[in-house]
C-alpha cells in the first residue's frame, strides 16, 4: 500500500465529543480525530458515541477531511488491544490509532503475537500505529507495522506533562522516522504537545499530518476546543505550504 508524499502536512485535530467534531470540521482539520483526552494520551470513546459521530461524517460526506479514533491506552497485549481495536473499527471508524508501548529494552518478540492478531483487522480498516516518543521507542521496529498490514504510523507522546515531542527526539531522529515509514510506503504523522511554533520545524521534515489537542484548547488538552487555536494552527499549517 502506498501513500503519496503531501505538498504540506495535513492538519490532524483530536476532538472530545460530536459538538467538537462539527467545529473542528468547520475549522478545516484534515483528520478529526475521536480521542476523550480525559482518559489518557489515546483515551476512547464510547461506542455509542463512536457510532454517532460515524454516522455524523458520512452524513456530511462532502466534506474530504478523514476520520480517525484511538482505542485507548493498553499494555502490549494481543487480547486488550485486538479487542479494542476490533470494537473500534466495527463502529465504522475508517482509520484506527493503535498505541505500542515499544521501548528499545523490550524484547521484539512481545510485538509479534500483537500484529499477527492485528493482521485480520488491516484488510478491512486502516490501522496507524502510534509509537510514543517518551518511552524511547525502538523505531527500528517501524517495517513490522508495514509487513504485518499496517496503513500509517505516527509518534506521539504517552506522558503530557513530561514535555513537548521535540524534548524527547531531535530533528534528526523524527526526520529519519519520517523519511524510513514513507519510504515503507506508510502514513506519516507527529503529535505530542506540539505547539504552533513546532509547525515550522516539523513541517520540513515531510510528515503526512501533524496532529493536535493540547495547543486547540483555551484551558488545556481536556478543556473544549478553541475556535480561534483551531483557525491559527490550520493557517499556520497552509501558510507553510505557500512559503
Ligand atoms: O493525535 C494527536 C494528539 O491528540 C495530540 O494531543 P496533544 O497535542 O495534546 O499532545
Amino acid at each position: 500500500m502506498s501513500v503519496r508524499a503531501p505538498s504540506r502536512p495535513g492538519f490532524l485535530a483530536s476532538v472530545a465529543s460530536v459538538g467538537e467534531m462539527d467545529v473542528a470540521l468547520a475549522a478545516g482539520a484534515d483528520i478529526v480525530d475521536l480521542k476523550n483526552p480525559a482518559a489518557g494520551a489515546l483515551g476512547a470513546w464510547e461506542d455509542g458515541a463512536l457510532r454517532a459521530a460515524v454516522a455524523r461524517w458520512r452524513a456530511g460526506a462532502a466534506t474530504r477531511a478523514d476520520l480517525s479514533a484511538t482505542i485507548g491506552d493498553h499494555p502490549l497485549a494481543t487480547e486488550a488491544i485486538c479487542a479494542a481495536t476490533a470494537r473500534t473499527a466495527e463502529a465504522g471508524v475508517p482509520l484506527v490509532k493503535i498505541g505500542f508501548p515499544l521501548p528499545a529494552e523490550a524484547a521484539g518478540d512481545a510485538l509479534a503475537p500483537v500484529l499477527a492478531g492485528l493482521r485480520p483487522l488491516a484488510r478491512s480498516t486502516r490501522l496507524i500505529a502510534v509509537l510514543f516518543a517518551d518511552q524511547h521507542p525502538d523505531l527500528s521496529m517501524v517495517p513490522l507495522f508495514a509487513e504485518a498490514g499496517f496503513h500509517g504510523v505516527m509518534l506521539d507522546t504517552a506522558d503530557k506533562a513530561r514535555g513537548r515531542l521535540g524534548a524527547h527526539l531531535g530533528v534528526e531522529a523524527l526526520a529519519g522516522f519520517v523519511a524510513s515509514a514513507r519510504g515503507l510506503g506508510l502514513l506519516t504523522g507527529l503529535a505530542g504537545s506540539l505547539r504552533l511554533e513546532d509547525i515550522a520545524i516539523l513541517a520540513p521534515l515531510g510528515p503526512h499530518y501533524l496532529g493536535f489537542r493540547g495547543a486547540l484548547c483555551a484551558d488545556g488538552r481536556t478543556g473544549a476546543l478553541d475556535p480561534a487555536r483551531l483557525a491559527a494552527v490550520r493557517d499556520t499549517l497552509r501558510g507553510r505550504a505557500a512559503a
